[in-house]
């Protein structure tokens, strides 16, 4: 799943708090920072760009009255009025929670929390701050990576190429299948890019991401008022694509009473948001993409077949790694040059024996696979001589730690390795995984915390 370029700043003085908060967070968004003290809340906003703070209420044992929160509130509007705070309480008091919203808090979370709710409630809090900041909607959503090694050696994907440039001019909608990680969204993108709408926002939405109770409200928005949570008016993400290409991916994973309302849209291209009754225009052009056999989903009336035929006007198939070896090579050598910058090791190089080695390798997971294995053996190589970690050869380290399996001797690599064995023999259980490698807790999470685990 692609995550969103925000950085969301948790404020709490339990850490175990700070710490499931930060991991489930970590899923959707590109940064989750942490302060187990409120009194460093103004320092860190003045330094970093913050675009939602999710604020404990009590930070003081006896003092459980929510007041402590509503005052930090207080500072961080003074600072930045227009900065999206979710409070966070295991009080559930109705009253506080009132008194928080009047005061500006844009939600407000019950602990333990709901995940999936934490998460609605964090991405709409983004979402709003995007607006606040008046920034174009689509500079966030279309995250503009570096260029892609999009040459190919390959008969099938140089087809799948041309048929790409044929309709990239054209508004037709365009089916990409193929299987995970075989750069489906890497081709929305292109075709983005190669269209006069280019200027224009590419927005990306993933159905297999999002839960599905957010479905219709995320796509389509709603108005204020038009259920329980919807505090103010919300621009779909549809509508934020205006006069530019959505991409939905996993489509099909959609429920089949919002595959109708999908279809009513594409053929009108006419939306009302949730609750609302007047029809806004819209001009967008659709990218589908999925990994599914869709002919089956309508065969099994899973998928709308109606909506299959408007869909697939252009349906392209994506061929699976395994499938282009030709092109092993080339994509290897651009993510070597990409690691090779980012952990400053520049003498790497990739020879023969290396090319063979990974053409050899049937790479399920596709050109997702090759990149993490170029990427987790530029980091465990030397400076000198790239050693390549295979996908097989990293699992049999984790499932035979004795030592003549051990590639290398570097003690962070193997207290990571050491790590990651004891969380999944003890299925992410810390304490008990704690107690195997005779750590504290503590200790556990700031090392899982240092290797992004
Ligand atoms: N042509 C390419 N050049 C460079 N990197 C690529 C290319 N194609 C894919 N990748 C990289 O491979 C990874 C997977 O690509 P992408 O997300 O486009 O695949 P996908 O088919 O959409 O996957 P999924 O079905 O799992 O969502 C990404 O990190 C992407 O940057």
């Amino acid at each position: 799943m692609r995550k969103k370029e925000a950085h969301i700043l948790i404020v709490d003085d339990d850490e175990d708090i700070l710490f499931s908060a930060r991991v489930w967070l970590k899923k959707f968004f590109t940064e989750v920072s942490c302060l187990s003290q409120p009194k460093n809340i103004l320092k860190f906003l003045s330094e970093q760009q913050v675009d939602t703070v999710l604020l404990d209420m009590n930070f003081r044992k006896g003092f459980e009255n929510g007041q402590d929160g509503l005052y930090w509130m207080q500072e961080i509007k003074t600072l930045e009025p227009q900065l999206p705070i979710i409070l966070m309480t295991a009080y559930g008091e109705v009253e506080l929670a009132v008194e928080a919203l009047k005061n500006g808090a844009s939600d407000f979370i019950l602990k333990p929390w709901n995940n999936e709710k934490l998460y609605a409630s964090v991405n709409l809090a983004v979402d709003v701050s995007r607006k606040n900041k008046k920034l174009n909607q689509w500079e966030n959503i279309n995250i503009k990576t570096n260029q892609y090694q999009l040459e190919t050696q390959s008969l099938a994907m140089q087809e799948v190429m041309d048929q790409i440039e044929r309709v990239s001019a054209t508004d037709a909608n365009v089916l990409l299948l193929g299987e995970n990680g075989t750069g489906k969204y890497v081709l929305a993108e292109h075709i983005h890019e190669l269209s006069e709408r280019k200027n224009q926002p590419f927005v990306h939405i993933d159905l297999g991401s999002l839960s599905e109770n957010l479905f219709e409200a995320e796509l389509f928005g709603y108005k204020k008022g038009a259920f329980t949570d919807a505090h103010q008016d919300y621009a779909g993400k549809i509508e934020n694509a205006q006069n530019g290409t959505v991409f939905l991916d996993e489509i099909g994973n959609l429920p089949l009473h919002l595959q109708t309302k999908l279809l009513s849209l594409i053929q009108n291209r006419k939306l009302s948001r949730i609750g609302e009754s007047k029809e806004r225009m819209l001009d967008v052009r659709f990218i589908f993409a999925t990994n599914e056999n869709l002919k089956k989903a309508v065969a099994e009336n899973r998928f709308r077949k109606d909506l299959y035929y408007r869909i697939n006007t252009v349906e392209l198939n994506i061929p699976n790694l395994r499938e282009r070896i030709e092109d092993i090579s080339n994509l290897a050598d651009y993510f070597l040059d990409k690691y090779k910058q980012k952990y400053h090791k520049p003498d790497l190089v990739l020879n023969e024996v290396l090319i063979s080695e990974l053409t050899h390798y049937s790479w399920p997971g596709n050109i997702r696979e090759l990149d993490h294995c170029i990427e987790r053996s530029v980091i465990l190589s030397n400076e000198k001589n790239l050693k390549l970690l295979m996908p097989q050869d990293e699992e049999s380290m984790l499932r035979e730690p004795q030592h003549d399996n051990v590639k290398s001797l570097n003690i962070e690599q193997m207290e990571e390795i050491l790590i990651k064995k004891a969380l999944k023999k003890h299925r992410g259980n810390i304490s008990l995984a704690a107690e195997d490698l005779g750590l504290s807790r503590a200790a556990l999470y700031r090392r899982m915390e240092k290797f992004e685990l």
